[in-house]
């Protein structure tokens, strides 16, 4: 049933790592720098280093991917990227002949440094090479929609993709209808009822019954080793956190056993992919990820990732404060608007989908400003107002307007406007790959201590996803890294030290001492 690992196209020279049939065991030295204060008030500042093992299932699996909101624009474009590339479609533009390609996928389209060679210059490998990873064209596709169109209709809907494509495509997508799904009006805005022809009819209990068989039923038709479930279905309105409703996992499947009104469709997706041992992924910046769900993960040791894909004007903030902070430099007013024309957008025209998504994409600068208490008193924070506004003639393609004042040098102000037509669906479909890809490696991915008998799964709740989500979901009382190159090189290195190499410190101390010694 097991795919091949064909995409292991280095080997490792080093007493740090082994090579078995079935896995890759590497031992790493890490290093944390611990910091107190001695009696004095005196800051101290101690090194210290343990020595992990980590060991890493070679064979890649079948896996298969099951979206929430397959029918909407990201689930259709995510599902037609797929289809190109994995049949070699290409089609015509104006601009003349495209070829299919994976762009703005860190794991298909991204390189990493593997070292350097005998001249001194870097050499890199493609991102998904430095562990054995799932190759995208090999994803069975499947998931669940409130409304019924078949997917070649809805790839027509999304008006996202160029007609030759589309053309072409449009055999090979109208037989894929979305499962009917949970819908609760409440959740979502009123204006996405007429949508609402392809719903689930029961108790909460039987729905998420009914979803855990959904998901047995698609791994047995193909024949698949594993499920990753997403959503990208709407944004739905935060649930209420109550204690005795949702704060633990017994008050939870109590909630659930009562049909209570307050737990969310996007949670009792969570619970039953959680129940049938499958990664949750939340694209959305609802709460889906109550206290009683990451309890319910932890128990179940499945992993749990999200909020809401980081695909445009988001992750351009979380470059460009992380920019100026570290360079010294003080933003003191963020305005971030932008319009959009696509269901997405008309779902977020209503104040408490809105207020789910103005919170995911506020808070991603708390890290950066918290880094540098030179810059911002205690409590201190820019100004930082998002503004969203449906307008159906753009469609999918939204347009982000920032403006970034900052104080500089002697009271002088600076001030960054941007404009950025970010082609929503075309960003975010990528993501969607990325998180199904590396969610499954991660189930392959083990640890131990060194002298420790047993390797240990990694902590259910996926921070190492951070990278593609604006409000990382992280294990309680870990902190929360926003900015987006210390999110990536977390995860480069992470698995960089899978296969026993040192993380990438970019001193290049050979260049400054003796540069004709290269070690
Ligand atoms: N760049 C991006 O596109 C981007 C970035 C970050 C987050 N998101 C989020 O991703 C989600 C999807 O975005 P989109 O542009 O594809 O939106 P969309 O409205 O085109 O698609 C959402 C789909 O979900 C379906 N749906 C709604 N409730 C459902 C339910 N309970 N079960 C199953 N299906 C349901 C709708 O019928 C629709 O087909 C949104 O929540 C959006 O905020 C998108
Ligand atoms: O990722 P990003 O571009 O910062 O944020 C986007 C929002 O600006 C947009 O309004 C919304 O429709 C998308 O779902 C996405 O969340």
């Amino acid at each position: 049933m097991a795919a091949s690992n064909t995409n292991e196209t280095f080997v490792v020279d080093s007493e740090s790592v082994s090579y078995t049939d079935d896995a890759i065991l590497a031992s790493y030295d890490y290093s944390v720098t611990r910091v107190t204060k001695n009696e004095a008030g005196k800051t101290v500042v101690k090194p210290t280093t343990r020595t992990y093992e980590f060991k890493t299932e070679r064979v890649v699996p079948k896996v298969g991917m099951m979206i929430v909101g397959l029918g909407g624009n990201n689930g259709t474009t995510v599902t037609a990227g797929i289809l190109a590339n994995r049949e070699g479609i290409s089609w015509r533009t104006k601009r003349g002949i495209q070829e299919p390609n994976y762009y703005g996928s860190v794991t298909q389209a991204s390189t990493l440094k593997l070292g350097v060679d005998a001249n001194g210059d870097d050499v890199y490998v493609p991102f998904a090479e430095v562990l054995p990873m799932v190759n995208p064209n090999d994803l069975a596709i499947g998931g669940w929609d409130i409304n019924n169109m078949n997917l070649a209709d809805a790839m027509d809907r999304a008006q996202v993709l160029e007609y030759d494509l589309q053309r072409q495509l449009y055999p090979l997508m109208k037989e894929m209808v979305p499962l009917p799904s949970i819908y609760f009006p409440d959740f979502i805005a009123a204006n996405q009822s007429d949508r609402a022809n392809n719903v689930l009819e029961g108790t909460h209990e039987e729905l998420v019954e009914k979803i855990r068989a959904d998901i047995r039923e698609f791994k047995a038709a193909n024949n698949l080793d594993s499920v990753i479930v997403l959503w990208s279905a709407n944004t739905e309105r935060f649930a209420e956190i109550r204690e005795g409703l949702n704060d633990t996992k017994d008050n939870l499947m109590a909630a659930i056993a009562r049909s209570d009104a307050e737990v969310s469709p996007s949670t009792l997706f969570a619970v039953a992919s959680i129940l049938e041992g499958s990664p949750y992924i939340n694209g959305s910046p609802q709460n889906t990820f109550v206290p009683g769900v990451f309890e319910l993960a932890e128990e179940h040791g499945v992993h749990i990732g999200g909020d809401d894909f980081k695909s445009g004007q988001t992750k351009m903030k979380s470059v460009l404060v992380d920019f100026l902070v570290s360079a010294g430099i003080k933003p003191t007013s963020i305005v971030s608007y932008n319009h959009l024309g696509n269901n997405d957008g008309k779902n977020l025209s209503a104040p408490k989908q809105f207020r789910s998504k103005e919170i995911s994409k506020s808070n991603v600068v708390d890290d950066m400003v918290a880094s540098n208490p030179i810059l911002y008193k205690e409590g201190e924070h820019p100004d930082h107002t998002v503004v969203i506004k449906y307008v159906p003639f753009v469609g999918d393609s939204k347009r982000a307007m920032d403006e970034y004042t900052s104080e500089i040098f002697l009271g002088g102000h600076n001030t960054i406007a941007l404009h950025n037509t970010c082609e929503d669906s075309l960003l975010a479909a990528p993501l969607i790959i990325d998180l199904v890809i590396l969610a499954e490696l991660l189930s392959r991915m083990q640890w131990r201590i060194k002298g420790e008998e047993e390797y240990k799964p990694f902590h259910p709740v996926a921070s190492v996803l951070s990278y593609l989500l604006k409000a990382p979901v992280v294990p309680q009382n870990t902190p929360v890294v926003n900015a987006l190159f210390k999110q990536r090189m977390m995860m480069e290195n992470l698995f960089r030290a899978c296969v026993g190499l040192p993380s990438d410190n970019f001193i290049h101390l050979e260049q400054k001492t003796n540069p004709a010694d290269l070690l």
